[in-house]
């Protein structure tokens, strides 16, 4: 696998090897002792899959006393999927990257704890699957509204099929310092 450093510190695209023959491909989601080498922080204690129709967006959410690191994937149909740097005192606080996961082109995103993140389905379908180093916590949800002017993400796409939930986020500058991810920064 090749790891791929982004604009935001700790923020890594996994680009797999991809193993193809007659049959299709094969390929490793996950390698306990490669991801740690690679600053992936484990243990991960739940593994998620969402489906979703094209345009929805989910997004953008973390949690605030137990911060979620998060290991997503798309392993059908393409997404854009964008990370927010929320940690307070962090030199690159409210500042974001979007990659397209695809299953085409499969890579991972690693989103470390602290960072909020979203996406918008590109594809007629797409279904994330994401491992996570804490579990949910409905009552420790955070989330800043996918639309926030200040962070200006051009999301692709027209008209964003929302939970109500998503509709209803505040926008970064509205939250104080309890409402964020309670994170060290180094
Ligand atoms: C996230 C989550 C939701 N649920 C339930 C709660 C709710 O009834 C239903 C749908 O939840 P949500 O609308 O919050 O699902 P969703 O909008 O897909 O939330 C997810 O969005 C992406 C972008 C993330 O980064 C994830 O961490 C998570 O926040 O599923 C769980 O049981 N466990 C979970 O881990």
């Amino acid at each position: 696998m090749t790891v791929h450093d982004t604009s935001l510190p700790g923020v890594f695209v996994i680009e797999p090897r991809v193993f193809a023959d007659a049959r299709g491909f094969f390929l490793e989601q996950y390698h306990a002792a490669r991801y740690a080498e690679a600053g992936i922080a484990a243990p991960f204690v739940q593994d998620n899959h969402s489906r979703s129709r094209q345009g929805a967006i989910r997004g953008l959410h973390f949690q605030k006393r137990h911060p979620q690191g998060k290991l997503v994937a798309a392993v059908r149909g393409a997404i854009w999927d964008v990370v927010v740097d929320l940690r307070a005192g962090s030199a690159t606080f409210g500042e974001w990257e979007a990659f397209t996961l695809s299953d085409e082109a499969p890579r991972q995103l690693w989103v470390p704890p602290g960072f909020g993140h979203g996406f918008a389905v590109l594809s007629e379908q797409a279904d994330v699957v994401y491992k996570c180093t804490d579990v949910y916590r409905p009552g420790d949800e955070g989330g800043v509204v996918w639309d926030d002017p200040g962070l200006a993400i051009p999301w692709p796409v027209d008209k964003p099929l929302l939970s109500d939930k998503d509709r209803a986020y505040p926008r970064l500058d509205a939250l104080g310092a309890d409402d964020l991810p309670q994170v060290a920064v180094s």
